[in-house]
């Protein structure tokens, strides 16, 4: 999953009618494919999803989900003007959340506040302060 952070709002998507856990809001991210690296995985799954050029800073955490699926979660950078065009099929609407409407957000993948929760508590370490 891809950590992107704008003027302490972070980068998150709402999921197509299309995909699996349609319309829940998450971060931006996808499967790792054959041969790939987790850097590969993240900027390829940029581009298709928001068509923006990314460059992975570092692994924040992981996580594996209630069905087993193992997540990396990586801080992202942006350069500062360019902004997400999602692809429809994958991406139905973008939002830059501040920390609080994160937290208040409904329709999340469980995942997302186990991430801030790590976060709170000092499991992992943001740019940003808590
Ligand atoms: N993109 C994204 N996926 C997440 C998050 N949290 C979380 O548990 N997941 C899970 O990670 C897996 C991969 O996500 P995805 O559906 O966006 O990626 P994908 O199209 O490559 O994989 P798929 O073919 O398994 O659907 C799914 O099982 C999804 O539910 C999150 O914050 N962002």
């Amino acid at each position: 999953m891809a950590v992107i952070l704008r003027d302490e709002r972070f980068l998150v998507i709402r999921r197509s009618q299309q995909v699996t856990a349609p319309g829940k809001l998450c971060f931006p991210g996808g499967g790792i494919e054959p041969g790939e690296t987790e850097e590969q995985t993240l900027v390829r799954e940029m581009l298709e999803e928001l068509a923006i050029a990314v460059d992975p800073v570092r692994l924040l955490w992981r996580s594996t989900t209630p069905w087993g699926t193992k997540l990396a979660w990586w801080l992202a950078d942006i350069p500062d003007t360019m902004q997400p065009d999602p692809d429809p099929a994958e991406v139905a609407e973008f939002f830059w959340l501040s920390r609080l409407e994160l937290n208040d957000a409904e329709d999340l993948l469980p995942s997302v506040p186990q991430f801030m929760r790590a976060w709170r508590r000092g499991r992992l370490s943001l740019p940003i302060n808590w």
